[in-house]
């Protein structure tokens, strides 16, 4: 527990002299505020019953205190609103870096698992509540408790007994704090997992939007997101009516506090005279400053449970240690040959799944050739997952020119490995941007002339603003091919010893075919090439061609010789000519 609250108030560290100055203000105004009733007390009973000759003296000398007092006030509450919100958002705003830094360094199989719309709302509106609590909790507590203990203790010099009645009923707004506590830090928490969920399904919505256009599926779209609003409409319903009874519970005993001061107040001053007409408004005054934290208590212990499950939403993330980590001493490749080794490799998604690949090894010679073809399902994808470690091998070792990939830096590992996919995913901005995702630093004239390699510079060129053209979210604005031709370059900018190509040209036209094919042969020249294919016969030309099956690598050799052998390659190819 105590490395959770250590880490909750180490966000104040950087602001810590800024907040001790909002803090200060934040007393200061309640304080002032403190002192205004008692300002009206001195002027009703001391003054205005005193001797009336200096009176007008006196009221003008203490109307001008007050103007002091509200210039005092009202500039320190203009500080703890202004410098306390800015605070609470510099804090949340460091959290969020922080979250997004670590969820970048979390592994494919923690993205396998979550919804993106849901940890979307964790980034958002966890942090929002949270920073809310930051800034606002302290702040608060420091308000209500110097006006607490300030007007009991005036209460009590007015009048002990009156003052220790009104006291009797706090323990019962007490208990009744603590009783609905939890079911309040409970509904608050399903409006959470709610509002995710219908993050989740719009973020799942819209990044599909052409395909539930192309099914024409907009109806059932609008009806998941139908259930789910009204999934979390009903946790909202369940949250208003837990704070609803709360709030007007807590009202109730509040007028009952008033009532009682004003029967016995008014009684004592006729029955034995230990109380004066103006000790009852000033008791009446200082009554709602004691009412008041009581009051505010429902609000402020929902601030704090928000906050607190949204820190503890930040702390379920920040918790998970990227399993796929560098070992302590990890080396930074040299340039490398690109020779590729599996000894032994099993490996499952989860260990309730199946084996994906059992006791596979392999090994691929440097600038080799090799196609990879087998049936759907049968961890061809998986397989080329592993060198770059996007997921670790159960058992057994891949190597790099005799390297243990566990024991090589992640990303100078992932720099000698370059991926061509079928599904290519661009980033919203312009084709020169995302040619440079390849290599940050390269120059304009390095970038070009990847595209011109990929085959992608003259389609650039009739672009509306060539390399400077906006491509659209994921790259829409463009085609299959010319999507692909901008990955190719990507790739030829990055210059990775080693490529895999995953069903790289099988959505194109046979004329984007032709292109891309020329663009990843020249790609592939001096590089060692795994390359997944299901049409067979874009891979006849290959060194070698590995056949995987869910038994493992089961055949191997050259298109012919594979033929020859008359196995499960030549029945995969009769089947498809
Ligand atoms: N992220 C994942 N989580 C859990 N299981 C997965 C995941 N990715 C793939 N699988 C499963 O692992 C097995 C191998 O999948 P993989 O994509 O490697 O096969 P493949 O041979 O490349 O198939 P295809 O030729 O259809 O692309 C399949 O049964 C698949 O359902």
């Amino acid at each position: 527990m105590r490395a959770p609250v250590h880490k909750f108030f180490s966000y104040y560290k950087p602001y810590l002299s800024l907040f001790i100055t909002v803090l200060a203000c934040s007393f200061i105004t309640s304080f002032v505020t403190l002192v205004f009733p008692l300002l009206v007390r001195y002027i009703t009973k001391d003054v205005l019953e005193g001797d009336l000759s200096t009176a007008l003296g006196e009221v003008y000398w203490v109307g001008g205190l007050m103007l002091v007092l509200v210039a005092i006030q009202n500039i320190s509450n203009y500080f703890v609103d202004y410098r306390g919100h800015e605070i609470g958002a510099r804090m949340e705003s460091d959290m969020r870096s922080e979250l997004f830094a670590h969820m970048q360094k979390l592994p494919l199989s923690f993205y396998d698992k979550e919804k993106t719309g849901r940890l979307m709302s964790r980034i958002t509106n966890d942090l929002l509540l949270l920073s809310e609590l930051y800034h606002h909790g302290p702040e608060d507590y420091m308000k209500y408790l110097v006006r607490f203990v300030g007007a009991f203790t005036i209460l009590f010099f007015i009048n002990a007994p009156l003052t220790i009645a009104v006291f009797c009923f706090l323990p019962f707004l007490g208990l009744l704090a603590l009783y609905f506590n939890k079911m309040l830090n409970k509904a608050i928490n399903k409006n959470k997992e709610r509002i995710g969920d219908v993050n989740a399904q719009v973020e799942d919505s819209l990044s599909g939007i052409r395909d539930v256009k192309s099914f024409a599926n907009e109806s059932v779209e609008i009806g998941k997101f139908n259930k789910e609003n009204a999934r979390f409409l009903e946790s909202r319903k369940h949250t208003y009516k837990a704070e609803a009874l709360f709030y007007n519970s807590f009202e109730t005993i509040i007028q009952l506090i008033t009532i009682t001061v004003v029967i016995f107040g008014s009684a004592s001053i006729v029955v034995n005279t230990t109380l004066d007409l103006s000790d009852l408004i000033t008791f009446l005054l200082y009554i709602s400053f004691m009412i008041e934290p009581i009051q505010r208590l429902n609000h402020m212990s929902t601030q704090l449970q928000e906050g607190v499950t949204g820190f503890q939403r930040f702390m379920e993330i920040m918790n998970l240690k990227p399993s796929i980590e560098n070992s302590s001493n990890a080396i930074i490749l040299p340039e490398i040959q690109g020779e590729i080794e599996f000894r032994q490799v099993s490996f499952c998604y989860e260990e309730h799944l199946d084996s994906v690949l059992q006791n596979l090894s392999l090994r691929i010679k440097p600038g080799e050739y090799v196609a990879l073809v087998g049936p759907s399902g049968a961890g061809k994808t998986t397989l080329c997952s592993l060198i770059p470690r996007f997921y670790d091998a159960i058992d057994g070792e891949i190597f790099i020119d005799g390297i243990n990939v566990r024991n090589i830096d992640l990303e100078s590992l992932r720099k000698q490995i370059g991926f061509v996919l079928q599904d290519v995913f661009l980033f919203a901005g312009t084709v020169m941007e995302n040619i440079r995702y390849g290599d940050q630093a390269a120059s304009d004239e390095e970038i070009i002339a990847a595209a011109k390699h990929a085959n992608a510079h003259d389609f650039i060129m009739n672009l509306p603003n060539g390399y400077d053209s906006e491509i659209g979210q994921r790259g829409v604005k463009l085609s299959g091919g010319q999507k692909q031709r901008l990955s190719i370059a990507r790739v030829f900018l990055k210059n990775p010893p080693i490529l895999i190509l995953d069903e790289a040209t099988s959505a194109l036209d046979n004329e984007s075919e032709k292109i891309i094919k020329s663009s990843l042969e020249l790609l592939a020249k001096g590089r060692t090439t795994i390359i997944i294919a299901h049409r067979l016969s874009t891979i006849r030309h290959a060194g070698r061609i590995l056949v995987l099956t869910e038994d493992g690598i089961v055949e191997q050799g050259t298109h012919d010789a594979l033929l020859a052998r008359d196995g499960v390659y030549a029945n995969l190819y009769a089947k498809q000519f």
